[in-house]
């Protein structure tokens, strides 16, 4: 079995609201492999996006241990896991967070440079990536607002991907997309998992879910079943009844 890139120890996360609390992750030990697409599924509510967080450093756990490629990031002050995050993690959200004050390009530009690049080599990286991810010089050259939903989408995979992360989250990626968007979207993180990367992504939607070759089911605070699909060669009818059979036995 490869080594794990993220590991959780007794994870929990509480959260309180009116002198209620939440225990939304309870006690979780999850290993993340190396070489994986996961995929984490669950009711809504479930706290998948809260654990994605977690794992990301985008949030602190209440109590509990995360390492991540061997560091303790639980124990991080907020500069600190500032720059590991900019330095190990991409991040691929159902809405793109891109600056609107600057052109499509400049936006990939300046989180390249934040993380230390070499501005020359950063900018072609970059048109590397725009290339990967359809999007043409007369694209990246425009502001954000004259991008269609689906072009923005990808203009924030190119800035999730500048810094080589060693890990890719993405949650919900193809929410807010139309098909076609949506599948350019995952044939990107699918390519990036055949390059080597690492994703973990949260997702509803079966026709993402089937990009992953672990599916992880979390139900009450804890990951309750996992499955195994192989890596993604196309999505043919076994690897399609494998997921549904899983998530129904999973009350889904
Ligand atoms: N910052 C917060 N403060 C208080 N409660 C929160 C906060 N973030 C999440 N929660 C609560 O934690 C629970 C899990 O939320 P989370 O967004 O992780 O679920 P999810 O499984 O991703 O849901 P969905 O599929 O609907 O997006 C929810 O009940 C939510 O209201």
């Amino acid at each position: 079995m490869s080594q794990a890139i993220v590991t959780t120890q007794k994870l929990c996360k509480t959260f309180s609201q009116s002198g209620l609390q939440q225990h939304v992750l309870k006690n979780l030990d999850l290993e993340i492999r190396e070489g994986d697409f996961t995929v984490i599924m669950g009711a809504s509510g479930a706290g998948k996006s809260t654990l994605l967080y977690a794992l990301s450093g985008m949030d602190r756990p209440t109590l509990g241990g995360i390492r991540f490629a061997g560091q303790d990031i639980s124990r991080m002050n907020n500069d600190q896991l500032a720059v590991f995050r900019r330095q190990n993690c991409g991040f691929v959200f159902q809405q793109v967070f891109l600056m609107d004050s600057m052109s499509v390009m400049d936006n990939v530009l300046a989180c390249g440079l934040l993380a230390g690049g070499e501005r020359k080599a950063v900018a072609a990286r970059a048109k590397a990536l725009f290339e990967q991810v359809g999007l043409r010089e007369a694209d990246w050259k425009k502001f954000p607002s004259q991008l269609s939903g689906g072009e923005a989408q990808r203009a924030g995979m190119v800035r999730a991907l500048i810094n080589t992360p060693k890990v890719v989250f993405a949650d919900e990626p193809t929410g807010a997309l139309n098909s076609a968007s949506g599948k350019a979207v995952l044939d990107v993180l699918t390519q990036v998992h055949q390059n080597g990367q690492n994703v973990v992504m949260v997702t509803h939607d079966l026709r993402s879910a089937r990009r992953g070759n672990r599916i992880l089911y979390l139900k009450d605070g804890v990951v309750c079943g996992e499955c195994g699909l192989g890596s993604y060669v196309g999505g043919d009818r076994t690897r399609h009844d494998k997921l549904t059979a899983f998530l129904k036995e999973m009350g889904w």
